[in-house]
């Protein structure tokens, strides 16, 4: 069945009984707005959008894929402010030749990341279009906290990352390779590149640390979702610092994906570096404050002189980088 063969009460009958209530949901899909909880006086907003062709292929990714990283890359933006998520809203745009079973994997992925959240997904929008394209708002709650923004970095804090870094890349680069048509070779040797192929079609973020981070007084923080180095350029250049990252570090990161990297003939470090959507949260600590366990220490926050790039890798501007932009100009 395609969704052409549905009106959009049926397909919402499908997709609705799928997606979950949320424990902050005081009224979910059905009427002209849901209504949520804010018990905090305030609420987070934020919204990131999936297009195909650009952020996955349907060839590669099921819906079900799909469904799950349109939440994690939203609910990670709602972590890197220090909050809690409460709940999204999903607009999915498709052509009528998508099967339906492709729409209700994609409301089973928002379920499955959501649902063990407490998060509801308490309503959305459907329109035609010749590529699918899904856009999310997300929600969050700072339980009274003061948000953590991406300009309190100051000279003399510690640099710190929670999750994963390259391991999306990686897998982009392998799926890659495998839609190519490429065969096996060194690197491939005994080893299986599914964890990292899970990665990309799959990521997932450390949601946890993010009010973690927050109680222990980040400074700033924002996720990793264009590469570290163009993220952290972010941070550096909205606090007027420069963020020194410490190569040692990555080293555990780097060896992980050598055998990868061999298979395909990439460098390690671009992938650490500049690859995007791992989704891991990039913070600053002051120097008395006890960093979460979720983190780790990957650098420091240096004064930025005239001259000096935003970020340096052991005080030197990086050979690799500079990670993702959609219009591919490069940071100042
Ligand atoms: N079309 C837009 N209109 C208004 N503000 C926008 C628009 N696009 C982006 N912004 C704002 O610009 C800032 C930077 O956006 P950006 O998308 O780079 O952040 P992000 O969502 O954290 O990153 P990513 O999209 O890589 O996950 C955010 O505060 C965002 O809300
Ligand atoms: C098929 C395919 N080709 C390339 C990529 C890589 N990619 C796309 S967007 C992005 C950065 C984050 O984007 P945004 O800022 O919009 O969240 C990255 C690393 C992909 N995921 N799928
Ligand atoms: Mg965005
Ligand atoms: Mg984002
Ligand atoms: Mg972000």
């Amino acid at each position: 069945m395609h969704v052409a063969d549905l009106t959009e009460e049926q397909l919402l009958a499908l997709i609705v009984p799928e997606l979950p209530l949320g424990s902050s949901t005081l009224l979910g899909p059905g009427d002209d707005a849901a209504i949520v909880a804010a018990p905090d006086g305030r609420f987070v907003v934020t919204t990131d959008v999936l297009v195909e062709d650009r952020h996955f292929r349907r060839a590669w990714s099921s819906g079900e894929d799909v469904g799950r990283r349109a939440a994690v890359q939203n609910l990670a933006d709602v972590a890197a402010m220090g909050a809690v998520p409460t709940s999204l809203v999903v607009t999915l745009a498709v052509p009528g030749e998508l099967d339906v079973a492709w729409v209700v994997g994609l409301a089973r992925g928002l379920a499955a990341v959501c649902g063990p959240l407490g998060v509801g997904v308490v309503g959305g929008d459907l329109s035609g279009s010749p590529l699918v394209v899904v856009s999310v708002a997300a929600h969050g709650d700072l339980q009274g906290r003061p948000p953590v923004l991406r300009s309190g970095a100051r000279v003399g804090d510690v640099v710190a990352h929670a999750g994963v870094l390259g391991r999306s890349a990686a897998g982009l680069a392998l799926v890659d390779r495998a839609a190519a048509g490429g065969t096996a070779g060194p690197g491939d040797d005994d080893v299986s590149h599914d964890g990292l192929v899970t990665a990309y079609l799959r990521p997932t973020s450390p949601l946890p640390a993010g009010p973690e981070a927050a109680r222990a007084g980040a400074t700033a923080m924002l996720d990793v979702s264009d590469g570290l180095l163009r993220d952290a350029g972010r941070m550096a250049r909205a606090s007027g610092v420069r963020l020194d990252l410490h190569a040692d570090a990555f080293a555990a990161d780097v060896t992980e994906l050598a055998n990868a990297a061999l298979a395909v003939g990439a460098d390690p470090w671009a992938w650490v570096l500049g690859g995007g959507e791992d989704h891991g949260l990039l913070a600053t600590f002051g120097p008395d404050a006890v960093v979460p366990a979720s983190f780790r220490v990957i650098g420091r926050v240096e004064s930025r002189a005239a001259d000096d790039p935003a970020v340096t890798v052991d005080a030197v501007a990086p050979a690799v980088g500079p990670g993702w932009d959609h219009f591919a100009g490069r940071p100042d």
